[in-house]
């Protein structure tokens, strides 16, 4: 079925369960570029989040295959892991600053043998160049979410994993947040996000991939998406449809 080529992210016939034997995804596959950005959509627990942690061997599937830039993932050691998750951080949903420390030092900390310039560009790269000597409380919601980004940069990643990076935050900061992944996506670095932002998603997502019922409902185009969403989304996804066109 796929091509396991050095850009690709490949779940095979994937499954899991957890507690009292629900499947949560039963047989899921899905190959994706990491050099888009993927949306991850679904209802509330279908398993989005699972996706992620599978995708860099967070987590472990009962059955079939996760392929990372060309690599298995789910049949790695823990001590590969480490350096493929350098290469694909993995932002959960809270920032996890540490409050103490300037914007600098919290993004030196995910490397601290990084040269100087590497830090700058990546606070550059996010917008918070000029904010580098602050301290997080004196940052809103949006720009400490950037800062994470930019800690994430710092190891020259080749692909991100974020999951729900809009939630919380007012328009304007989603709008700089999206921003920054469109730019990072046009510089070659691609995501794969969970997100329940549909204006987002419509804005800026090349692909959608849904999660039903433990399977890849769809996987195409936002406005293939947003035209006809699998029924549970119907509701969420209608205000985004208006101009959306056919073809
Ligand atoms: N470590 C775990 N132990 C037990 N159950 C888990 C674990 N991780 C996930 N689950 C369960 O798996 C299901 C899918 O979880 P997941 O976090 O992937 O959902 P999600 O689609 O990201 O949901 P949401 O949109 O609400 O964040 C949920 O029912 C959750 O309770």
């Amino acid at each position: 079925m796929n091509d396991t080529g050095p850009d690709t992210l490949v779940f095979e016939d994937v499954a899991i369960s957890f507690e009292q034997g629900r499947r949560v995804l039963d047989g899921l596959s899905a190959q994706v570029s990491t050099r888009e950005l993927t949306f991850i959509a679904g209802a509330s627990g279908s398993g989005k989040s699972v996706l992620c942690r599978l995708a860099v061997g967070l987590l472990k599937p009962e059955a079939g295959n996760v392929t990372l830039f060309g690599e298995r993932v789910d049949t790695q050691p823990e001590r590969t892991l480490v350096s493929l998750r350098r290469r694909a951080p993995y932002l959960v949903q809270g920032p996890a600053l540490l409050d103490w420390r300037t914007l600098r030092e919290n993004v030196r900390l995910a490397d601290p043998k990084a040269p100087e310039e590497a830090v700058e560009t990546a606070l550059e790269k996010v917008g918070l160049k000029e904010w580098a000597d602050r301290l997080p409380p004196e940052l809103g919601p949006g720009a400490k979410k950037r800062a994470a980004i930019a800690r994430a940069l710092v190891l020259k990643p080749r692909y991100l994993l974020l999951d729900e990076p809009t939630t919380g935050l007012d328009r304007r900061a989603a709008m700089q947040v999206e921003a920054v992944l469109a730019s990072l996506k046009a510089q070659g670095l691609g995501a794969l996000v969970v997100s329940h932002d549909y204006r987002q998603l419509r804005e800026i997502a090349d692909r959608v991939l849904v999660v039903a019922k433990g399977r890849n409902a769809y996987l195409g185009s936002p406005e293939g998406f947003l035209k006809s969403p699998a029924p549970e989304l119907r509701t969420l996804t209608a205000p985004f449809m208006e101009g959306v066109t056919d073809g």
